[in-house]
């Protein structure tokens, strides 16, 4: 059956499905999505994904490369439609945005400096105009950005543009905060100050994010979850909690057991690698 997505909105919280024995209640679900591009060829990019993203977690996605892991992202944030299946969004309020997206390659406006491209995220919003000032320089001065709110993109470096990414994202508090491999074009040193800095903002205040990228270190420094794709047409071959305790300490990542889950997850893609369409 083809399904359109649909991005249903239940607006009572207390009619959130609770599922599992730990009570976490589910934000979002993903229903037997399958996708398939049509052109010229077909691509069939995503078959019969199955998944939930509870409330307040922070998931990570990781896959092959070309598994639809942002074809999926793309479905959640109603950017695409499902060939097959639906995605299903809780939402808990009126006022917030039901997701925001970060993509890799900063997608900032060169001609609006800092201040009014982190004040995009509030366009809709519909708050009074000194109340969106008053949340953009919140927003600001936590991603470090407070003395640039004047400056255009061309002057920032891209450790700096992704801040600003992240910032109109954050700003607009959605349901959902989705990212989509955001850290993959900065140098190692940028990539893990601003890991650092994303596991202190989400550290404190139980957001949902669902975080796309190819690197295993990050997806479980940052996930309190891991789902394993398996490659094209991607599917999703595991659900992987991760033990750790938040506040998480970024030296974490030396100690054996990150390492011996690493190696889990590394084993699990391995042997999902190869497509099979
Ligand atoms: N608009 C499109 N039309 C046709 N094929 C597409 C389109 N977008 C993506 N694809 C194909 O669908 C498959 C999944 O793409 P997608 O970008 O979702 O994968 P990904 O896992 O995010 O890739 P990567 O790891 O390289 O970032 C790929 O084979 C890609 O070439």
């Amino acid at each position: 059956m083809t399904t359109a997505h649909t991005n249903t909105m239940h607006t009572e919280v207390g009619s959130l499905e609770v599922t599992d024995s730990s009570a976490r209640q589910i934000k979002a679900t993903i229903r037997d999505v399958s996708k398939v591009y049509r052109g010229r060829t077909q691509v069939p990019a995503l078959d019969n994904v199955d998944a939930h993203i509870y409330d307040g977690e922070f998931l990570t996605i990781v896959g092959p490369s070309g598994c639809g892991k942002s074809t999926l992202l793309r479905m959640i944030n109603g950017l695409q439609r499902p060939s097959e299946g639906a995605v299903e969004i809780s939402k808990s309020s009126t006022d917030r945005p039901l997701t925001s997206m970060v993509f890799q390659d900063y997608s900032v406006y060169p001609w609006m400096n800092v201040f009014d491209n982190v004040s995009l995220g509030l366009a809709r919003s519909g708050l009074p105009k000194p109340e969106k000032h008053s949340r953009v320089r919140v927003w600001l001065d936590r991603l470090d950005l407070g003395k640039f709110e004047s400056a255009y993109p061309s002057e920032l470096s891209g450790g700096m543009l992704q801040r600003v990414a992240i910032a109109r994202a954050l700003v607009a508090e959605p349901e959902i905060l989705l990212m989509d491999e955001p850290f993959a074009a900065l140098d190692a040193q940028l990539r893990r100050r601003l890991q650092e800095e994303l596991l202190e903002i989400v550290g404190d205040a139980g957001r949902t994010v669902v975080f796309v990228t190819h690197s295993l270190e990050e997806a479980i420094l940052l996930g309190d979850r891991v789902l394993v794709m398996s490659a094209r047409p991607g599917r999703i071959v595991d659900s992987v909690d991760i033990p750790f305790d938040r506040p998480r300490d970024p030296e974490l990542r030396k100690s054996p057991e990150f390492r011996d889950l690493e190696e889990r997850l590394w084993l699990m893609l391995k042997e999902h690698a190869t497509a099979t369409a």
